[in-house]
């Protein structure tokens, strides 16, 4: 069994609790637009993390604050923040999203793993703008149905894949953004050649291109700039940093010309 394999049996039993529970979900919520940020930007956009461990290394940064990492996020220039909400494997929870989505005015990411319609209606009641949806987590018509469903509430999904025949399921959604994971949700490996490789492979200019995972330095946000990526997302190098707005500089690139990819 792998690590994904145990998350998403978590999920499973979380799902069924909730629906169980029969919360209902508040349904106007104003949204803010990732999509509109990354267009009108001249500069590869950041998105900043939340996150305080996590099941490849452990405890990263348990005793920050979300509310004030986020508000220092906003202020070095996140295009978003994504938080983290899962609590058995990351230690965050939807409590920490719905504190972030009141503190800032930039969009919210929850960042779960998300398999059912129930977890669209909590994360956007509690203020989310984006979601998630991890194709290595789902059958081809979950993935669909939840698309559906979450563009259908006025959400932005970031189509998450890792491999070439990852792309292809979510490429036949025509989606406006794909995350580009750099690191192997089932191994944990990480290498920044998967963007390369994966970006490649996408022709439409307008589809949005998001590198995720691993990027430290400088070189690692102008190899994923360099591949064609539109925005990066960095977790563990932002809450490990003692000074954000320094490693924000660092990982501030301009845009390369849009059908150089
Ligand atoms: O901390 P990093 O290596 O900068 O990675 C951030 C983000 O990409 C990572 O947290 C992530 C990407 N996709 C995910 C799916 C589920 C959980 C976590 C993730």
């Amino acid at each position: 069994m792998t690590i994904l394999d145990e998350i998403i049996t978590v999920k499973q039993t979380e799902v069924r609790e909730l629906l169980q529970s029969k919360r209902k979900f508040a349904i106007t919520k104003k949204t803010h637009s990732l999509t509109k940020r990354i267009a009108e930007a001249g500069q590869m956009q950041i998105i900043a993390e939340i996150k305080r461990a996590s099941p490849s290394k452990g405890d990263i940064q348990t005793n920050i604050h979300p509310v004030e990492q986020a508000i220092m996020y906003e202020k070095c220039g996140a295009a978003a923040v994504s938080v983290l909400t899962d609590a058995s494997f990351f230690k965050g929870s939807m409590n920490d999203l719905k504190a972030v989505a009141e503190a800032v005015e930039i969009p919210v990411l929850c960042k779960d793993f998300i398999i059912h319609p129930i977890q669209i209606d909590q994360a956007k009641a509690a203020g989310a703008s984006i979601i998630l949806l991890i194709v290595a987590a789902l059958s081809k018509q979950q993935l669909q149905e939840l698309y559906a469903y979450a563009t259908a509430n006025d959400l932005e999904v970031i189509c998450e894949v890792h491999d070439i025949e990852e792309l292809s399921t979510a490429l036949s959604l025509n989606p406006a953004i794909i995350g580009i994971n750099n690191r192997n949700l089932k191994t944990f490996a990480v290498t920044l050649q998967t963007t390369k490789n994966i970006a490649q492979q996408i022709n439409n200019p307008n589809t949005m291109i998001i590198s995720e995972s691993g990027i430290r330095s400088r070189s690692d946000a102008m190899l994923a700039r360099d591949a064609g990526a539109d925005a990066i997302l960095v977790g563990e190098t932002l809450m490990q940093s003692s000074n954000i707005q320094h490693t924000f500089q660092q990982l501030q690139l301009d845009r390369r010309k849009k059908n150089a990819r």
